[in-house]
């Protein structure tokens, strides 16, 4: 554990600045009086698997959702809470590092206090590992005033995102008994959140006092179903990444000699790639949920980037981006029967170098096939969840291999007669993961932490917090709780209706909706964003002044703002055409012609009929 966690930093201006930025809360939090609502029970978001969750979980299945109001809604079956005996709460980092996980620390601590001064909330140092080691660390304004807004987990550190054995469980008691908590709140996402479940789940079967809460933080922004939009860190990671590759696509062009084959951090979905491809336009992005659905060989998606090149050097281009998201590799059938062979063989304890001499014959074959840096990747230990360690592997550096032993290939044989082929890899992770974050992810993870503590204080357990209509302005955001039981399921293994649940029940990270209006936006503009390098600059995130509102959250959560960005465009063309009336004076076309530019652009958006239609105006 590193010994300079919660000692306090020494802050730039700009981090300085961005310590007394102050986040917003919505009416239904403000002041000490919140009234909470309870609604409908819940079952679970996959009614298939109710019985088997209402089995595992006897004592937290079933309650209720709760929702909380402004104090002047009067609703029935509602509880208005204003005596606040002092509490004790402990708060951990459990799932890895995301920007914005500060400031549910700072929520948790300001609504604490103004609930009651003598209220005493306490950091586990060292996520896990310092709960079950009962290491503390008491929150104070001190304490907190270095990292409030900033990015990174260092105020108390993460280890390992797992309380599930019978010994951690216990040892996760025994600290929450022994410092007489009235709350455990658990940061972190899917993984960390299906634990929480089973904590409460444990400590209602005990009759252990401690209310257990889970708050949705993840970078992936996997953590997402009816009743959560997104996830704490999503935002910024998105926006960073998207500047970074931004950039990548300016360099690119400008030389004209490489092709950048970018994997982005996402854990086994693709949802950050698929945000950072609305965002910056780049000329392919290879989806994992597409990738399954079509079921496409690793050979298919090396031949489609080659045809990709092809087609971009039929029009003398020798450049190009592309987008990996770092979940790919297990979306590819082949390599996920391997993966799962190889995990297989880890779950039953057998040593790493010992793995490739142990996989069947079909599995052997193919782990051969691949480069030597795979192999060795492909084999580590796995993640908590028994999963490979996708962030270990290099699927960008695999595509790049392929793709330039296919285009020799294809030059050798006479069928390609461009330009060699040149790649540079990058890996962006943690880059975005340490990240300052955006005043979305501040104000976000700021009223969850607020929820959190109203949680305690009604004395629910075994719920996350959680806030829908987040495109809204703040004052708009509704503020709720869902037990942690409705977002679980249990995976099946067959499809139809002899489809068997198997394994236990959790809380699974959820793919891109292919059916989605956002994704059939990007597939609409793949050929356009393939060959016209239209690639687009979102900038770095914007604090303050006139740009920090303009994109305030990401795409894929506003779900038709992406539309809504060619609505703009449409407007803005109306008005140039407007203007070129025929026979209009030569000022006024004068005018127009300077803002061509972005004619162009909103050319490249448009869509088919609106092309055909331009050409009217005669510019020269
Ligand atoms: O830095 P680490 O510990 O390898 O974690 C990386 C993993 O964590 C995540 O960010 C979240 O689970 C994954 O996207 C990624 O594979």
């Amino acid at each position: 554990m590193n010994a300079d966690l919660g000692s306090p930093r020494e802050l730039t201006g700009l981090q300085r600045r961005r310590a007394l930025y102050q986040p917003d809360l919505p009416p239904c939090l403000e002041g000490t009086r919140v009234r909470v609502e309870l609604g409908d029970p819940t079952t679970t978001i996959d009614p298939k698997c109710a019985d088997i969750v209402a089995q595992a979980f006897p004592h937290t299945f079933g309650q209720k959702l709760v929702h909380f109001l402004e104090s002047n809604t009067m609703v029935s079956d509602t509880q208005v809470i204003e005596e606040h005996p002092p509490i004790r709460v402990g708060v951990l980092f459990s799932g890895r590092q995301s920007p914005g996980g500060h400031n549910v620390i700072w929520g948790t601590y300001d609504a604490m206090k103004a609930q009651n001064p003598h209220n005493v909330l306490l950091g586990f140092v060292g996520g896990t590992e310092g709960l079950f080691a009962k290491k503390t660390l008491e929150i104070t304004d001190d304490v907190l005033s270095s990292y409030k807004n900033q990015g990174g987990f260092d105020l108390l550190g993460r280890t390992v995102d797992q309380i599930r054995t019978t010994e951690q469980v216990n040892a996760a008691m025994s600290t929450c008994c022994d410092l007489s908590l009235d709350g455990l709140i658990i940061i972190g996402g899917v993984t960390s959140n299906s634990d929480a479940a089973q904590l409460a789940e444990t400590f209602a079967k005990h009759n252990c006092k401690t209310k257990v809460t889970g708050v949705p933080v993840t970078l992936s922004g996997d953590l997402k179903n009816q009743f959560v939009e997104t996830t704490v860190g999503f935002d910024t990671v998105c926006k960073v990444n998207s500047q970074l590759i931004s950039n990548v696509c300016l360099d690119a062009v400008s030389a004209g000699k490489y092709y950048y084959f970018v994997r982005l951090m996402g854990g086994k979905a693709s949802h950050v790639a698929f945000e950072c491809a609305l965002q910056s336009h780049p000329n392919m992005v290879i989806l994992g949920e597409e990738v399954a659905l079509s079921k496409l060989t690793l050979m298919e998606i090396t031949n489609k980037i080659c045809e990709g090149v092809e087609a971009r050097a039929a029009q003398g281009k020798y450049h190009g981006v592309l987008l990996i998201p770092e979940g790919l590799i297990e979306s590819i059938p082949e390599m996920y029967a391997l993966i799962q062979e190889i995990n297989n063989l880890h779950s039953n304890n057998i040593p790493e170098d010992e793995i490739p001499s142990q996989l069947s014959p079909w599995a052997a074959a193919l782990f051969k096939f691949l480069p030597p840096f795979i192999r060795r990747e492909l084999v580590l230990h796995q993640e908590s969840d028994n999963s490979a360690q996708l962030s270990q592997i290099d699927t960008e550096q695999l595509l790049a291999h392929l793709v330039e032993a296919e285009m020799n290939k294809r030059t050798k044989e006479g069928n390609y007669k461009g330009r060699k082929f040149s790649s540079v890899c990058h890996f962006f992770g943690s880059q975005a993961r340490g990240s300052l974050p955006s005043n979305f992810d501040c104000n976000y993870a700021y009223v969850l932490g607020h929820i959190c503590v109203q949680l305690v204080a009604t004395g629910l357990n075994g719920y996350m917090a959680t806030v829908t209509n987040l495109k809204d302005s703040t004052n708009k955001w509704r503020c709720a709780a869902v037990p942690l039981t409705a977002m679980m399921s249990v995976r099946r293994h067959l499809r139809g209706p002899g489809a068997v649940p198997i394994g236990r029940p959790v809380i699974h990270p959820s793919p891109i909706d292919l059916k989605a209006e956002s994704y059939a936006v990007l597939r609409e503009k793949a050929s356009s964003f393939l060959l016209d390098d239209f690639y687009r600059t979102p900038g770095g995130i914007q604090f303050e002044g006139p740009g920090a509102d303009t994109k305030p959250i990401t795409l894929t959560i506003e779900g038709h703002d992406y539309l809504g960005d060619i609505e703009i465009l449409q407007d803005y063309l109306e008005k140039v055409r407007t203007i070129l009336k025929p026979g209009c004076s030569r000022e006024i076309l004068k005018a127009a012609i300077s803002s061509m530019a972005s004619v162009n652009d909103v050319l490249k958006v448009m869509s088919a009929p609106l092309n055909a239609e331009l050409p009217l105006y005669h510019f020269n």
